[in-house]
C-alpha cells in the first residue's frame, strides 16, 4: 500500500455553505487535509461537523462552495459514487447489523468493490466463489489488524459496544478507502477503551495509509491523535492549528465555555 503523499491534499473543502431553510449549517468553511494527515474537526454541539461530513459524503447537496478529493471535484458526484473513489465514514450512531456475524458485516462493507455482477454465480461459479474467498481473507486481514480476528464468527449482537466501536471502522476500512471519516468513533467508550482505541486508530493509519479526518468530542483523545486541528463554531470556522495552539485560543475557549468570542 503507497503511502498518502503529504504534500498533496487528499481532501479540499472551499467556501462551503449549507443551509437548511433560515439555517445556515456551513458558511464558508474551507480547510485541507494532508496525504497522511490525522486531522481533528471539533466545535460544540450544532457546530455543523456532521453536516460537513454530510456534504463530503454526498448525503447532503451544498449550496454554495467545492469539495475536492485527491484533486478532483466531487461536489456533484453521485452519491454511491463517493467509496468507490477511496471515502469512506463511520456514523454517530452504530450501523452495525446485530443479527449478523463480525463477518458479514464487514463483507457488507466492501459489496461495492466486487467486480462481479448479479448473476455471476450463475454462469462463473468458480469465479465468484474465488472472488467471495478473497474479500473474506482481506476482511480477516483487517479483524487481526484491529485485534479483532478472533471474534470473525461471532453474532455482533454478543459483542460490548466498545468492540462494536471497532468493528465499525474495521467495516469501513473493508472498502479500501484513502480517506477515512469517523464520527464520534469513542462516544459512550470508557476512558481505558478511549485510549486503545486511538492506539488501533494510529496502527490502522499507517497500516492501510490513511488520511482521517475525525470528529469528536473527547477532547483528550483528539489532543493525543491529532497533529492539526480544525474548530468548527455556529457553522464557521473559528480557528485552526495545532492541538497546543487551539487549547490556548482564546475563541476557542468562549466557544466551548458558551462566552462570546
Ligand atoms: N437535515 C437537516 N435539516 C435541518 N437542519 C439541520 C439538518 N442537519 C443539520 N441541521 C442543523 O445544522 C446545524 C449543524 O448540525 P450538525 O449536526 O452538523 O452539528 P454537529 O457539529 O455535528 O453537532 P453534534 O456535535 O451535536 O453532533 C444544527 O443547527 C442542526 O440543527
Amino acid at each position: 500500500m503507497r503511502s498518502p503523499d503529504p504534500s498533496q491534499p487528499v481532501l479540499e473543502i472551499v467556501d462551503v455553505g449549507v443551509a437548511f431553510g433560515g439555517v445556515r449549517a456551513l458558511d464558508q468553511v474551507s480547510c485541507a487535509v494532508a496525504g497522511g494527515e490525522l486531522c481533528g474537526l471539533v466545535g460544540p454541539n450544532g457546530a455543523g461537523k456532521t453536516t460537513l461530513f454530510n456534504c463530503i459524503t454526498r448525503l447532503y447537496n451544498v449550496s454554495q462552495g467545492e469539495i475536492r478529493f485527491l484533486g478532483r471535484d466531487i461536489t456533484r458526484v453521485r452519491r454511491r459514487e463517493v467509496i468507490s473513489l477511496g471515502i469512506a465514514r463511520t456514523f454517530q450512531n452504530l450501523g452495525i447489523y446485530g443479527q449478523m456475524s463480525v463477518l458479514d458485516n464487514m463483507l457488507l462493507g466492501m459489496h461495492h468493490t466486487r467486480t462481479g455482477g448479479y448473476f455471476t454465480p450463475l454462469y462463473n461459479p468458480a469465479g465468484a466463489r474465488a472472488e467471495e474467498r478473497r474479500a473474506a481473507d482481506w476482511c480477516r486481514e483487517i479483524l487481526a489488524e484491529l485485534e479483532l480476528g478472533e471474534l470473525a464468527g461471532h453474532k455482533a449482537s454478543d459483542l460490548p459496544y466498545g468492540t462494536l466501536k471497532r468493528l465499525e471502522v474495521a467495516r469501513a476500512l473493508a472498502a479500501r478507502p484513502r480517506l477515512l471519516l469517523l464520527d464520534e468513533p469513542a462516544a459512550g467508550l470508557t476512558q481505558r477503551e478511549v485510549m486503545a482505541f486511538g492506539d488501533m486508530l494510529q496502527r490502522a493509519k499507517e497500516r492501510f495509509a490513511l488520511t482521517v479526518l475525525l470528529v469528536e468530542h473527547n477532547m483528550r483523545l483528539v489532543m493525543r491523535l491529532c497533529s492539526r486541528i480544525v474548530v468548527l463554531h455556529l457553522g464557521s470556522k473559528l480557528a485552526e492549528g495545532t492541538p497546543a495552539q487551539i487549547q490556548s485560543d482564546p475563541r476557542v475557549i468562549a466557544a466551548y465555555l458558551g462566552g462570546s468570542a
